[in-house]
């Protein structure tokens, strides 16, 4: 894709997307890069997430002939051009002036669903309409404590074209995140990050005044709906009530929690720590994966995030048991070096990257991969 030398054009930046939160440093105010790059407590989860990558080496087979690699794949039943989707990133216009938007319309030139977070800086409607109409994107809950306001949201998806509910369990209150703290970083509180909520009809017939006018109250309102312990699993059916599509739960870590998730009848799951942003010294996404696949991989599609870096990462992975990957800062990195365009470059940066490894790797496809694939433990 990049022909450096014989048309003298060079990529917008480094295509060593471990590289990439060190660049888009210098392009960001300290407050937004805290946000971004920042974790939780001392990082230790954080840095776990990428030395277990580490431990898991590929071991690659030769005179194979992978020619006619074919990277696509469908996970509960959207179809998707690689086993790579964007995980669901908040408040992406403090990255951004254009956030969400330039998200959705890099995902539509790569082919690649999007997950929208609840905290979107733009309104549900706004991003499916620079998504455009036949591309596949799915919405990521943040289950508000309030029925009709999670009534509405879901809706409102559904009716926007998004098929498949991301339920994230791992955030229900923001953790112990000294890069924030030290910076008294709240996005909240200047109001972006709330378009979702704020343009919702039900959430807004909570208000005495609209957002517009009193945005201190709205933010009161909405922080406790969106924060707290009330919820619980018997509280799921709720969810597929008001959801026809498939529902996966994200932040599952513990192998009795993924097997409650099918139990529940969850279509899916995703095995996530949040990208070490939640409970500091939580074990690596990548170490839970295995135990998680071994519990409930026959029953559910299990799906992986928290650390996915390069083409290899998404092999390791997939060869330990997920069905596809979410990838969260380096899209967002992305974004922060150039917006739309900055976008395009991470994905398909990642994309030609996986595709060659896996040719490389003696691979045609995706679901080649498997245990043996790896040497695990080094
Ligand atoms: C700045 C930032 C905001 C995030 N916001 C959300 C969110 O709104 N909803 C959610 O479910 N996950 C959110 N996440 C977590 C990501 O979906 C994902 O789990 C994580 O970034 C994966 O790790 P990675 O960044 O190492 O790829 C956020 C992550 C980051 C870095
Ligand atoms: O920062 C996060 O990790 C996150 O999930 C979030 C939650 C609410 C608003 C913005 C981001």
């Amino acid at each position: 894709m990049y022909l450096n030398g014989l048309d003298g054009t060079l990529p917008p930046f480094t295509t060593d997307l471990t590289l990439l939160g060190a660049s888009a440093r210098e392009h960001m105010d300290p407050g937004a890069f805290g946000y971004l790059a920042g974790a939780a407590g001392s990082g230790a989860t954080h840095r776990a997430n990428r030395e277990a990558f580490e431990r898991h080496r590929l071991v690659p087979r030769m005179l194979r002939g992978p020619s006619g690699r074919d990277l696509s794949t469908t996970v509960l039943g959207t179809r998707m051009p690689a086993p790579v989707l964007l995980a669901p990133v908040g408040v992406q216009s403090i990255i951004h002036p254009d956030g969400e938007l330039a998200t959705a319309r890099a995902a539509a030139a790569t082919g690649l669903p999007m997950v929208l977070s609840t905290a979107s800086s733009h309104t549900i409607e706004q991003v499916a309409e620079a998504h455009g109409e036949d591309n596949p994107r799915w919405f990521q809950l943040y289950w508000p404590n309030d029925d009709d306001v999670c009534v509405s949201i879901l809706d409102r998806a559904r009716k926007a074209g998004f098929t498949t509910l991301v339920v994230t369990l791992d955030t229900w209150t923001l953790a112990w995140r000294p890069q924030d703290l030290d910076q008294s970083y709240l996005p909240f509180i200047r109001g972006v990050g709330t378009a979702i909520p704020f343009s919702d009809p039900a959430f807004r017939a909570g208000l005495e005044k609209p957002p517009e006018e009193e945005l201190i109250a709205a933010v009161l309102r909405w922080v406790p709906m969106f924060t707290g312990t009330d919820r619980s699993w018997d509280q799921l059916p709720f969810l597929r009530e008001h959801w026809d599509g498939p529902i996966v739960l994200k932040g599952v870590l513990h192998p009795d929690d993924a097997r409650r998730a099918a139990d529940a009848g969850m279509d899916g799951i995703v095995v996530s720590n949040h990208g070490g942003r939640q409970v500091d010294g939580a074990i690596a996404s990548l170490d839970a994966l295995p135990s998680v696949v071994e519990a409930v991989g026959d029953r559910l599609d299990v799906l992986f995030d928290s650390g996915v870096r390069t083409g290899a990462d998404v092999l390791k992975a997939l060869a330990l048991g997920a069905r596809a990957v979410l990838v969260g800062r380096p899209y967002a990195y992305g974004l922060a070096h150039g917006g739309e365009e900055g976008v395009i470059h991470v994905l398909r940066s990642l994309l030609a990257d996986l595709d060659l490894t896996l040719g490389l790797s003696g691979h045609r496809t995706p679901a080649d991969l498997s245990p043996d694939s790896l040497q695990s433990g080094v």
